[in-house]
């Protein structure tokens, strides 16, 4: 037979088996729903019954709806590509399908299993030269329930069997060829085996992921989160995993992936979101970043909290049997002092702050009695202090004098250079002092993702107030994305925290997310090339805290590019040859012929030259373009490409492109984007390394471009 028609034979083959898997789905997905009409009648039946049998029918119905509900919504999560592998063996005479999920007929027998079990390891993890008694190893590419195309590998070439043909070449080559959507799609059906290392390790401990750009880091870390939660979902499942990724645009660009393998129980939030009640988008500019992420900050917030709050009253006056007896501010600021260096948080510490207070007021009285040669007994002294204690007007006094404190208002607070620099003393210079100042007081985009790090520190340090007036620990309802979902509630309690672009955290992003991993095992995927941090030793050592007791780390290195073609790649590399080590820059395996232009424009062209540039790639790709520029710069980028109307067309700052991926990618004066991060070329190889298949640079002097 000529090739195509052989291909067709046995697309026509598998097609016969996927059939017969989707038609078993639609039998379980019957049964599914009539478990649950059953539940919903039982419950019916109970409101006829007794109150206890009522109760436990109810119980039974809900046990049943719950679990029909959660079948159903498996069954269609993964109706897409549900069939995607094959394994022909040397020994066993039946082939192994491999799928999103595991079903079995009628009789209990396997007609796919899930790619998460382990009979289904070999399909990632067999090689020519281990081939795990692997003939034959078969990619299915379905779109629903219809076979598209099928691609083998052979895998032991002198065991094939004179009956059994061998089709196409490549499936992973296929799969990256194709076009790419708005969000990131799985690899299950082409994970390679270095990656597969990565993703069946064990739960425990610190797992590393390192590799350069399009390593697969991101896709590995999120099957490994759904291989760890269909493995280990007793000991992950309860509390729950959380994956943090940078930006707001990341999680949205990450966030089909888990879904689309029946994976809901994992958190998607980016580092602006971490702290409940809060949503930061906006990056401080580089120098202020520096400072906001650096752990000098603890010691400053330290101060803070301890400083007197604005507008506090500065006289307390009561009157005790006929005694005026005043503490005046001074005596006052001595009993704040007191207290506080007694220890522990402000809002945890007022009952203290008010015995403080009343024995004050007490030391007054016998003041003026000794001054009239008298003496208060101990009877009267006590009398005295329940007495004021219980008055109206010292609770009134207390509550403004010693307000709970909450984080949002302290950081706001430290928009006052002056009570900046009181809590900076030398921690930090005058001039670091006046830029976080200005940054603290200008409150007009909101916080910024920097600041959320603050708030959380200041919320563990002010301590948790015994009666909220607006909760930070309790989600907000229109919190969206996050309304109504399970999560821990307690910070630390997550399982398993999966931290992506982790080079990128400053030491305080890695504290605040410490303090969610008490008791976590963790997944840590980055790439120092790509890093934006400047110090990474403090940032390292911070990372190395938030990490604990656990003394289990094993580190895997990515070493091949997926992403970019080989053409892009190089031009990527040239731009950091002096800032990696030798050896710490991947490979990109594919080459598509098409080069990446640099293309000399003036910045009063840009105008012109950015949607003429973007529209030539919209005709060129099939999928996304994006036009990447410096953060300041995308809003006027936005409205010179918005004639183009085109949905597959995003602007995006470069801070905001890591982690993401376009078929094109214009990339706007790449002067600007080294000019904006402390770490300069870094920042411009993340934002050259984002394209597939087209890359146009445009650029109005080559000084970036090393030879
Ligand atoms: N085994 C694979 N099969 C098919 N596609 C893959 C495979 N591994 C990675 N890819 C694709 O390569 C691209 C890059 O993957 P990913 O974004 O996970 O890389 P990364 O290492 O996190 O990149 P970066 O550090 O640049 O953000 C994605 O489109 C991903 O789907």
């Amino acid at each position: 037979m000529s090739e195509p028609r052989v291909r067709r034979a046995e697309i026509a083959l598998e097609q016969a088996h996927v059939d017969r898997v989707y038609a078993r789905l639609g039998e379980l997905r019957e049964s599914a729903e009539q478990m649950r009409s059953k539940g919903y009648e039982i419950g019916h039946g109970a409101q006829q019954e007794a109150v206890f049998e009522q109760a436990s029918m109810l119980f039974e119905r809900d046990m049943m709806v719950f679990h029909a509900n959660q079948t159903l919504h498996t069954l269609d999560a993964e109706y897409e590509g549900l069939v995607f592998g094959r394994l022909d063996y040397t020994e066993c005479g039946e082939p192994i399908y491999v799928g999103r999920l595991g079903i079995r007929d009628a009789d209990f027998d396997n007609v796919v299993t899930d790619w998460r079990a382990p009979a289904s390891a070999p399909f990632y993890q067999a090689t020519a030269q281990e081939p795990m008694d692997v003939i034959r190893r078969r990619v299915i590419r379905c779109s629903g329930a219809e076979v598209l195309d099928v691609d083998d590998d052979v895998l032991m070439a002198s065991a094939v069997p004179d009956d059994m043909v061998i089709v196409g070449e490549g499936a992973l080559m296929a799969a990256l060829g194709r076009a790419k959507g708005d969000r990131m799609r799985d690899i299950v059906a082409t994970i390679q085996k270095e990656q597969d290392d990565v993703i069946r390790a064990p739960w425990r401990g610190v797992t590393e992921i390192t590799g350069g750009p399009g390593t697969g880091k991101t896709a590995v870390a999120l099957h490994r989160a759904a291989y760890l939660l269909y493995r280990h979902r007793r000991q992950l499942g309860g509390a729950g995993v959380l994956v943090i990724g940078p930006s707001g645009v990341f999680t949205s660009y990450i966030s089909r992936v888990l879904p689309a393998m029946g994976e809901t129980d994992v958190e998607l939030r980016a580092l602006g979101e971490v702290l409940d009640g809060f949503t930061a988008e906006h990056v401080d500019p580089a120098a202020v970043a520096a400072i906001k992420g650096s752990l000098r900050m603890r010691k400053v917030l330290q101060r803070a909290i301890r400083d007197t709050p604005p507008d506090v009253p500065t006289r307390l006056r009561m009157v005790y049997q006929g005694q005026v007896l005043t503490l005046e501010r001074d005596a006052l600021e001595r009993v704040r002092k007191r207290v506080l260096a007694s220890g522990g948080q402000p809002n945890r510490i007022r009952v203290r702050a008010a015995e403080a207070l009343l024995e004050a007021l007490a030391d007054v009285a016998e003041q003026a009695a000794r001054d009239d040669g008298e003496a208060i007994s101990p009877a009267r002294r006590a009398d005295l202090i329940t007495e004021l204690g219980e008055r109206m007007e010292f609770h009134r006094f207390l509550v403004v004098w010693w307000p709970v404190l909450y984080p949002d208002e302290v950081l706001s607070w430290l928009g006052d250079p002056g009570r900046l620099a009181r809590a900076a003393r030398t921690t930090l210079t005058s001039d670091e002092v006046a830029l976080l100042s200005a940054s603290f007081a200008d409150r007009s985009r909101g916080f910024s993702v920097a600041d959320i790090a603050l708030l959380d520190e200041l919320r563990v340090l002010v301590g948790k107030p015994r009666r909220r007036r607006r909760t930070v620990e309790s989600p907000e309802p229109e919190r969206g994305e996050h309304a109504g979902r399970h999560r821990p509630e307690h910070y630390d309690e997550y399982s398993h925290i999966v931290v992506d672009e982790s080079q990128d955290l400053s030491p305080m992003q890695w504290r605040m997310v410490g303090r969610r991993g008490k008791y976590a095992s963790w997944t840590v995927v980055g790439d120092p090339v790509q890093s934006s941090w400047p110090d990474t030793a403090e940032a390292q050592a911070a990372a190395t805290e938030a990490f604990g007791a656990r003394t289990t780390r094993r580190r895997f290195t990515l070493r091949t590019n997926y992403r970019n073609s080989a053409e892009i790649f190089d031009l990527a590399a040239r731009v950091v040859a002096d800032a990696a080590e030798p050896g710490e820059l991947p490979q990109a395996v594919r080459r598509t012929g098409a080069e990446p232009e640099v293309r000399d424009v003036d910045v009063a062209e840009l105008k012109s030259a950015v949607p003429a540039a973007a529209e030539e790639l919209l005709r060129s790709v099939e999928g996304t373009v994006g036009v990447i520029s410096a953060m300041e710069r995308v809003p006027h980028v936005e409205k010179w490409v918005s004639t183009l109307a085109d949905e597959r067309l995003k602007v995006v700052g470069s801070l905001d492109s890591k982690g993401l991926e376009y078929d094109a990618v214009v990339l706007v004066e790449p002067r600007e984007l080294i000019a904006e991060s402390t770490t300069g070329t870094r920042l411009l190889y993340v934002a050259l390394t984002r394209a597939t298949q087209r890359l146009v640079v445009l650029a109005s002097d080559r000084s970036w471009l090393a030879e």
